[in-house]
């Protein structure tokens, strides 16, 4: 564990707790007044010992919550249209709601062909690109589970976010690029900051939000944040451990010298990655609720 000031953590597995209550009181209405238990299928190709944790903590959660969870694992040699056929499947399944197929996928398959398959209704993940359209022109859609869950905690911080200057690094479709989005929602002032990006340290000066979303361990440094900013760190990096070969994760901020000028930062662990998975099971609890004509 990284060392944050108390007063500045914003702790992201605190916050997917609470959230992550509130959820499961609302299966359980569902289940009560319409008896309809909302459905998770998360989809995974091949073996990845770091999806692999990610899938199985996001099994066990959907269950706890008293969602259905079904996990289909299939091997690394399965073609893409064995796995178009499952989405297919999955996309007719009336006990499915949302549809997680875990990315990155083997190289013979084309990623965004199996992504434009699932149908925009079940896509929790919000990378079909009717949800991408739907988001960026204000409509109802389902928002990436990062960066909503990054919003959640940024709107609990600071309320009103109008005005601010806020830097996303990354422009990734999955992370960055919809943080942009939800972040002009808010009204701030964005910026997106990529790999070609001009003296990234005096970007991120100017910024009262920052949001490092690269998968380059610490590349953020402490001394480019601005006093009193709030530092939202994405990156989940795996580093080889000690002589026990134990690794260790960090994100893409220096975080204990971020936190000398930072009003508020997320920790790694602890921080962005749980809020991700409860998103996913909000996502799949709206889905459910829209497929079923019921209200948000
Ligand atoms: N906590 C969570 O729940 C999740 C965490 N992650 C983590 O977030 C990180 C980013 O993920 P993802 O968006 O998928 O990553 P990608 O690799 O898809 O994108 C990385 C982005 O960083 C930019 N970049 C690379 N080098 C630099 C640099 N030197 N300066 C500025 N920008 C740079 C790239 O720019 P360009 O486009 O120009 O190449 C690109 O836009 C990873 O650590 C990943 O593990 C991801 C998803 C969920
Ligand atoms: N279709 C798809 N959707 C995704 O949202 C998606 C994906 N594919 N592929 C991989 C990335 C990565 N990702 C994480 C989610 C939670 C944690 C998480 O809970 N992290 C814990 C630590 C977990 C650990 O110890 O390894 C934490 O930060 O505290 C991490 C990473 C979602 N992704």
């Amino acid at each position: 564990m990284t060392t944050i000031p108390p007063e500045k953590l914003i702790d992201g597995k605190a916050f997917a707790e609470g959230l992550r209550k509130q959820i499961a009181a609302e299966v359980q209405v569902l289940r009560d007044q319409h008896g309809i238990q909302p459905g998770l299928a998360v989809v995974m190709v091949g073996e990845d010992p770091a999806s692999d944790v990610y899938v199985r903590s996001k099994c066990k959660q959907t269950g706890e919550c008293g969602m259905l969870s079904v996990e289909r694992r299939l091997p690394a040699d399965t073609s893409e249209n064995e796995l178009l056929l499952l989405v297919e499947a999955l996309n007719k399944d009336p006990a499915i709601h949302g549809i997680l197929v875990q990315l990155p996928l083997p190289r013979h398959i084309n990623a965004d062909r199996v992504l434009n398959t699932i149908v925009p209704e079940k896509d929790v993940d919000g990378f079909h690109p009717v949800n991408v359209g739907l988001l960026s022109t204000g409509g109802q859609a389902l928002v990436p589970c990062t960066p909503l869950g990054c919003s959640l905690l940024l709107k609990d911080r600071l309320g009103d976010m109008s005005g601010m200057n806020a830097v996303v690094i990354g422009r990734s479709n999955i992370v960055g690029k919809p943080m942009a989005q939800l972040l002009l929602k808010e009204n701030c002032t964005v910026t997106l900051a990529h790999s070609r990006t001009r003296d990234l340290p005096a970007v991120v000066k100017a910024a009262d939000i920052v949001v490092a979303a690269v998968g380059i361990p610490e590349m953020v440094k402490g001394e480019w944040i601005k006093d009193g900013a709030t530092v939202i760190d994405v990156g989940i990096n795996r580093l080889p451990g000690s002589a026990e070969g134990k690794s260790r994760l960090v994100g893409d901020v220096e975080t204990a010298e971020a936190a000398k000028h930072a009003a508020g930062i997320t920790p790694v662990p602890g921080g962005v990655g749980p809020m991700t998975i409860a998103c996913l099971l909000r996502n799949t609890l709206t889905a459910c609720k829209r497929l079923h004509g019921l209200e948000d």
